[in-house]
C-alpha cells in the first residue's frame, strides 16, 4: 500500500512468506535453483520518504536494535536508483522496522523493495517495470517478488516471477524464537536429492484446500534449518498442536515459521496460546494478502 502526501510518500513493506520451497537444482555459481509460492502477510516494516537536500536514514520501531553495523539495504536501494535514474540521491527516509532481522521472511528485502517504490514516486521517476525488476535482483534474490508484492511463484533464484493463482482468505500467526538462522549455513547443510517443480496451478477453494494443496508440497529447507536449530522443530510441533491449526511450516530458510488458520478468530487464539507457552518468542497474527 502506498500513500502520498504533499511531502510524505509511505509505503507499506510487508513480510514475505514461502509457503512452499522446493530446491530444485543448483547453479555453476553455487546459488540454489528454487520454485516456491511466495505470498505476503499483513504484517511488516514502513518506508516513509520526504525531499531532503542529502540523503539521510532513521530507523525505528520494535526490531531496529537488531539491525546489524553497516549499511543498511535501504541505503543501498535509494543508491542504486539514484544512479540508475541519473537523479540526486536526495531524500529523508525513516524505516520503521517491526520483523525480526534474518528471519526468513526477506524483511531487509521488503525494506528495499519498498524504497525502491516510495523514492520513484517521490523522484517522480518513470522507470521500466524490467529496469526496475533487474534493479531489485542487483539488490537481492528475494527485492524483485517484494516489489511484485503480490502471490507469485518464484524460480531461479528469485528472478523468474510468474502470478499465482488467487487465494482464498486465510490467517497466518508468523512465529519467530529470535535466534539468528544464517541462510548460506542451511543451503550448505541441506543434503537430500533435488526436488522436481511442483507449482500451485488452480485457485483453493477455501483455507482448508490451501493447507492441503500446501501440504503436498513442502519447503525443502526445513531439515537442514532443523539440524541447525533444534528449536525450529520444537516451533513447529507448538503451531501444529494449536486448535484449529491446519498447517505449520518453515518460510524461507528460517527461522520463522507459521500456521495456517480459516480466520481471524482462530489466529488470534493460536497467537496468545503460542505467547503463554513461550513469552520469549515473537508470535504475529496477520492475514495472508490474496
Ligand atoms: C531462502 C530465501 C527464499 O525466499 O529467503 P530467506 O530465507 O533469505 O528469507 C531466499 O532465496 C534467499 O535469497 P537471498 O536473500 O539472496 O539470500 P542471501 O542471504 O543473500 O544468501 C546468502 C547465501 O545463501 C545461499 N543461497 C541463497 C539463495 C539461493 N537461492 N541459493 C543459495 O545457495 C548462497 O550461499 C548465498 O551466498
Ligand atoms: N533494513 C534491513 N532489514 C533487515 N535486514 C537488513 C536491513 N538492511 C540490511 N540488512 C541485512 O540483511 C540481512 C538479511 O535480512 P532479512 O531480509 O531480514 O532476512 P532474510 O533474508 O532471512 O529474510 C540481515 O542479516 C542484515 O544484515
Amino acid at each position: 500500500m502506498t500513500r502520498m502526501t504533499d511531502r510524505f510518500v509511505t509505503v507499506e513493506a510487508p513480510a514475505k512468506v514461502n509457503l512452499t520451497l522446493l530446491v530444485t537444482g543448483k547453479r555453476p555459481d553455487g546459488y540454489h535453483l528454487l520454485d516456491s509460492l511466495v505470498a505476503f502477510a499483513g504484517i511488516g516494516d514502513t518506508v516513509t520518504v520526504q525531499p531532503a537536500e542529502s540523503l539521510t536514514l532513521v530507523v525505528d520501531g520494535p526490531t531496529a536494535a537488531s539491525l546489524p553495523e553497516g549499511e543498511n539495504i535501504v541505503v543501498k536501494a535509494a543508491r542504486l536508483l539514484a544512479e540508475a535514474a541519473g537523479v540526486p540521491l536526495a531524500a529523508a527516509i525513516r524505516l520503521t522496522k517491526r520483523l525480526p532481522v534474518a528471519a526468513g521472511i526477506g524483511g531487509g528485502s521488503a525494506d528495499a523493495a519498498a524504497t525502491l517504490t516510495a523514492l520513484s514516486k517521490l523522484w517522480g521517476l518513470d522507470l521500466p517495470p524490467e529496469r526496475l525488476r533487474t534493479l531489485a535482483l542487483s539488490i537481492g534474490a528475494d527485492v524483485p517478488v517484494c516489489l511484485a508484492g503480490r502471490p507469485t511463484r518464484m524460480e531461479g533464484v528469485g528472478e523468474v516471477l510468474t502470478p499465482a493463482p488467487t487465494l482464498p482468505p486465510a490467517w497466518l500467526v508468523l512465529v519467530n524464537p529470535l535466534v539468528p538462522l544464517s541462510t548460506p549455513s542451511v543451503f550448505k547443510a541441506r543434503t537430500a536429492p533435488f526436488s522436481s517443480p511442483d507449482p500451485l496451478t488452480e485457485s483453493p477453494a477455501d483455507a482448508h484446500a490451501l493447507a492441503q494443496a500446501l501440504a503436498a508440497r513442502r519447503n525443502d529447507l526445513t531439515a537442514p534449518a532443523v539440524a541447525l536449530l533444534p528449536l525450529v522443530g520444537e516451533m513447529l510441533a507448538a503451531i501444529a498442536a494449536q486448535p484449529d491449526c491446519l498447517l505449520a511450516r518453515m518460510s524461507g530458510s528460517g527461522a520463522t515459521c507459521f500456521g495456517l488458520f480459516a480466520d481471524e478468530a482462530a489466529a488470534r487464539a493460536a497467537a496468545a496460546g503460542l505467547s503463554a507457552h513461550q513469552p520469549g518468542w515473537w508470535v504475529a497474527p496477520a492475514p495472508l494478502l490474496g
